[in-house]
């Protein structure tokens, strides 16, 4: 059997003596979408981090293809991993075309190839933001940006696309799209998403994340239900007939303070 593309191990990081994350393991095989979720805090991001290589674990280990991440070059990293942060700052006067262009920077070391131009252009379509492209990255609106930042990574041709909260700057239509978008270019994912609804039509796996630990690691069905989202979140999940159409809806509901656990 081939070894999963991402695997981690009993993964744990401290910072100022505090446990961010304890014993986190799972592994994840090529073309899975993995959502990370959990309430504010519970060390979603700090995970995201170490699976990525951005964060050094203070015990365990990441494997990316069989190799442990701490030993491959930033190079290679950079040949397959690519992220989409909430921390990146481009220098604003930088034209779109040359910002998304960024991502094909890892692959200039090997021979540079022709088509590059041509990747970066069928990034800015695939994202609609191939009408911007001349306008400095500085003009443009939060969703446009973040829209950008994936049209860079995907130019870059990773094998592991990390997404950190990737629609927080969208509209509740363009979220959705967004998460489509990615899905469509059957990449392997890993995804820290804050909104529940967008969970299940995007992930085919679901980490649950809760005070530093994982609590599960499950298909969005079983991820997605009482009482573990009851438990982890404080609110309900409802699956109910949708009115007018022959589907299924799954709504996430705060309990009145009457049905609340005290
Ligand atoms: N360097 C640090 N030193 C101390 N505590 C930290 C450090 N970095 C993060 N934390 C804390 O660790 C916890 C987990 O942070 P993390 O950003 O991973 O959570 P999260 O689940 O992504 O949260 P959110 O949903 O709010 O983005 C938080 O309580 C945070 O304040």
């Amino acid at each position: 059997m081939s070894a999963p593309l991402l695997e981690a191990r009993a993964l744990r990081a401290m910072a100022n003596g505090r446990t961010l994350v304890e014993d986190v393991g799972l592994s994840l095989a090529a073309g899975e979408r993995l959502a990370i979720i959990g309430p504010n805090g519970a060390g979603k991001t700090t995970l995201l981090r170490m699976l990525c290589g951005a964060l050094r674990p203070s015990a365990g280990e990441v494997r990316l293809a069989g190799r442990r991440l701490d030993r491959i070059t930033a190079a290679e990293r950079a040949l397959s991993i690519a992220v989409v942060g909430q921390t990146d700052q481009p220098d604003p006067r930088l034209a779109l075309i040359d910002y998304v262009e960024l991502g094909r920077v890892p692959h200039a070391g090997l021979r540079r190839r022709h088509d590059d131009r041509d990747i970066v252009v069928e990034a800015l379509r695939r994202t609609g933001l191939l009408p911007l492209l001349a306008r400095g990255i500085g003009s443009l609106s939060g969703g446009e940006r973040q829209r950008a930042q994936l049209a860079r990574a995907i130019a870059q041709e990773p094998k592991i696309l990390f997404l950190d909260e990737p629609t927080n700057h969208l509209d509740p239509r363009a979220r959705g799209e967004l998460l489509e978008l990615v899905a469509a270019f059957n990449m392997t994912v890993v995804a820290v998403l804050h909104d529940l609804a967008l969970v299940a039509p995007f992930a085919t796996s679901v980490a649950v994340m809760s005070n530093a630990r994982l609590r599960a690691l499950a298909p969005p069905r079983d991820a997605l239900a009482q009482p573990l989202i009851r438990e982890v979140f404080g609110i309900d999940v409802l699956r109910l007939r949708h009115p007018t159409e022959d589907r299924e809806l799954t709504v996430f509901d705060l309990p009145t303070r009457a049905s609340s656990p005290s």
